[in-house]
């Protein structure tokens, strides 16, 4: 097992605001992982410190290296997708890749062409003339054409319809399978990706409240839809959630093994974004 990012008691502050307020956590190679957490909770702040963006304390070391103190090497390592709708609309699309050719040593022309030509969108065209959806996978082309070993991405399909957003992850996951990289990934569309990931790194308000391979998870939070007469008996068990659909009970429980659910009414594993709220509901009692 190789770690590609280790975080110590990593801590971001604005002000006397704490951003990120000591965080651990670490990252396999040739995982992908997703970054969950609410609006503010902090994550475009660690995925900003990851690579460099901003200096943060405590120990931080991507792939070897100290984002902020050595970003050159670095950047020559990883790939980073912040918002796929900001290529310039002046650029054409062969401009765009004789740019991305000429700044980047690992880019791979041939690769590009070959995701394009799967893609509508004609190699003359300006940026201007082409759709968001189109805007999104030329970016990713050129970004996936990349040979980095850590790909970041910071809410890549946020403004893309369902279709989009299908066939984006379809792309990536493609690629992934492929060369085998390391991917953090955030989004607020959790549900949509929870099948592409392998692990989840749930922040909130700059603390990491659950880190683990997505196995773990569904192992470890069970929800249940409890029938009327055995509510009491179950929430006994110490639901971590608990609510109403239709006049049925459902309750999530962590860490209470699944044959001693099943009596209560019919169980399955719990969603990444149940969890979440869960997770939630826990800081915020
Ligand atoms: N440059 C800055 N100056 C002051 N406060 C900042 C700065 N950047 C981020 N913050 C604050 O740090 C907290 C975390 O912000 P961050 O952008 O990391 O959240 P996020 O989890 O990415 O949220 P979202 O899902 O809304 O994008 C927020 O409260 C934000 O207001």
């Amino acid at each position: 097992m190789s770690i590609v990012v280790e975080g110590k008691s990593v801590s971001k502050h604005f002000g006397k605001f704490a951003a990120l307020d000591g965080v651990n956590f670490q990252i396999e190679k040739g995982r992908i992982v997703g970054l969950i957490g609410s609006n503010g909770a902090g994550k475009t702040t660690l995925l900003r410190a990851m690579l460099g963006l901003t200096d943060c304390a405590g120990d931080l070391k991507v792939l070897g290296l100290d984002p902020h103190e050595q970003r050159d090497l670095l950047m020559e390592k990883v790939a980073y997708i912040a918002d796929v709708a900001i290529l310039p609309r002046w650029l054409r699309v062969d401009q765009a890749i004789d740019f991305v050719d000429g700044v980047h040593e690992r880019f791979s022309r041939e690769r590009c062409l070959e995701m394009l030509a799967k893609t509508k969108i004609p190699p003359k065209a300006k940026v201007s003339a082409l759709s968001k959806g189109m805007i999104a996978q030329l970016h990713l082309a050129l970004v996936l054409a990349i040979d980095a070993e850590l790909l970041i991405l910071d809410e890549p399909t946020l403004g893309l319809d369902i279709v989009y957003r299908k066939a984006f992850y379809d792309q990536l996951l493609g690629d992934y399978y492929e060369r085998n990289r390391t991917i953090v990934i955030t989004t607020h569309q959790v549900e949509e990706i929870q099948h592409l990931l392998t692990d989840v790194l749930m922040i909130s308000n700059g603390h990491i409240v659950l880190s683990c391979p997505t196995e773990v998870m569904t192992e470890r939070f069970t929800e249940v839809m409890v029938s009327k007469e055995l509510v009491g008996e179950a929430r006994a068990l110490k639901p971590v959630l608990e609510r109403e659909i239709m006049g049925r009970h459902v309750m999530m429980f962590e860490n209470v093994a699944k044959e001693q659910l099943r009596r209560f009414g019919e169980i399955k594993s719990a969603g990444i974004a149940d969890v979440f709220v869960a997770k939630m509901a826990e800081v915020t009692v």
